[in-house]
């Protein structure tokens, strides 16, 4: 549910005042790039008292939005704002209070009195644990087929068929069943392995070596800004991820600013404001028009006030919408005209539940701009984590893209860092 943005009256916007660079490439080209024009200011009315609103012409839609001056409080009990009207084609108040985010769970619970023999975990290892225990949750399903397969049986033949069985219905396609079967075979026979245990323990290192090279520390102090341009299907997560990882990078010192450039739908963009309220970092945002505006706007903006991670979301589009695809590579291609570098990292956000097609989609995506890395969300629920086995194999001719982080569920901490060995435990229920 999105919170309703109740507009500011600016007193004035300056006469003329124009919004964004327009993104077409004519204007873009070789020749000279156009001066990122003046955006308009969340806080507006300050910076341009002469001209009263009613009066000045409406300039370019594009705003540029403080999510929020006063830092919110990810803990306080939401407040909603009054219901006003959604504008953001003008200056929008600042401090609106967004929806309380999705944090994890607090549930208060008695602390019993630690005892002195006891040694009490630190907090990173308390939040270690419970991300595994959500992990192996979210690929319960998998973990049961998989692990349940090892429960009093006798290593023969039989148990090699009922796992290549397990495998294929877990998403991992044929080419990496195969692999993961001939490797387990040979260190069966090699290592003398007769007891179901070992067997399983064998096949959760083979899994955790093949899924490896998937297994990329996410390069943050890359470039500065770093622009990471994000991408996928229609409601793969993509806005959720970049909230998400805003409040990752944050953590880690970085400032962030985010680029509305899924102009298709208006919620979206609304959607990723509140992302930024919650995070109270800046967003770029243009009323409708032209994704690669945006996000020229927001390169500009992320170099001029010196953000070292700028994230880019784009609307949803399937592979086979080939204008959408088209769109997208101007984008990218755009974001090149604002920083010859840029962007330096391009994501492909997956639903985990997608399975097979998961690997048409990175190959689509991969084909009209390059992908730099993946996100793969909701491995929580039905989804069966295999697809990412298939992945690492190259299966139908898929290039194997780093999977910087994985999704099991809508809180916070619920995107994290992939760990090859730790989702290798999980798939096969350790
Ligand atoms: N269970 C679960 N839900 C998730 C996860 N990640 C995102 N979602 C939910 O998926 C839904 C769609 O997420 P969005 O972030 O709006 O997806 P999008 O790709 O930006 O959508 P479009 O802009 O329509 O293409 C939302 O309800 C999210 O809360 C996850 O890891 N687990």
């Amino acid at each position: 549910m999105f919170s309703f943005f109740k507009r500011k009256k600016p007193s004035s916007v300056e006469t003329g005042q124009q919004g964004s660079a327009t993104p077409d490439e004519g204007s873009l080209s070789d020749q000279g790039l156009p001066e990122p024009q003046p955006t308009v200011e969340g806080p507006a009315e300050d910076a341009h008292p002469q001209q009263p609103l009613e009066n000045a012409p409406i300039p370019e839609p594009l705003v540029e939005r403080e999510a929020a001056q006063a830092p919110v409080d990810l803990l306080a009990p939401t407040a909603l704002p009054a219901a006003d009207t959604v504008q953001v084609d003008v200056a929008i108040q600042a401090d609106i209070p967004g929806p309380a985010p999705e944090l994890p769970s607090h549930t208060p619970m008695p602390t019993p009195e630690p005892s002195p023999d006891t040694p009490m975990p630190a907090p990173a290892e308390i939040e270690k644990s419970s991300w595994l225990t959500r992990l192996k949750k979210g690929l319960s399903r998998t973990g049961q087929n998989i692990g349940g397969l090892f429960v009093g049986v006798k290593v023969d033949e039989s148990l090699f068929e009922d796992l290549e069985t397990a495998l294929i219905m877990a998403d991992a396609g044929v080419e990496a069943t195969e692999k993961l079967l001939t490797a387990l075979r040979a260190r069966v026979r090699k290592e003398k392995l007769s007891e179901a245990g070992q067997v399983k323990a064998a096949l959760r290192d083979i899994l955790a070596d093949h899924l490896a090279p998937l297994e990329k520390p996410f390069p943050l102090g890359k470039a500065s800004p770093l622009v990471i341009m994000i991408a996928g299907v229609n409601g793969a997560g993509k806005t959720t991820s970049i909230g998400k990882l805003a409040y990752a990078f944050q953590a880690q010192g970085a400032k962030v600013l985010l680029a509305a450039g899924d102009t298709f739908r208006a919620a979206a963009r609304e959607q990723l404001m509140e992302w930024g309220a919650r995070n109270n970092v800046t967003v770029i945002a243009q009323d409708g028009g032209d994704p690669a505006a945006v996000a020229f706007d927001a390169v500009n903006a992320g170099r001029a006030r010196e953000a070292s991670v700028v994230m880019v979301d784009t609307a949803g589009r399937l592979p086979t919408q080939l204008h959408l695809m088209e769109e997208l590579k101007k984008i990218k291609r755009v974001i090149g005209k604002a920083d010859g570098a840029a962007p330096h990292e391009v994501l492909l956000v997956i639903d985990g539940n997608t399975g097979q097609n998961a690997i048409a989609q990175i190959r689509a995506f991969d084909a009209a701009i390059n992908l730099t890395g993946l996100v793969v969300t909701k491995l929580d629920g039905t989804a069966k984590g295999g697809t990412l086995a298939a992945v690492a194999a190259g299966s139908q001719g898929v290039r194997p893209v780093p999977v910087y982080w994985i999704g099991v569920g809508e809180a916070l901490n619920d995107l994290q860092p992939f760990v090859a060995r730790e989702f290798a435990a999980a798939l096969i229920g350790d």
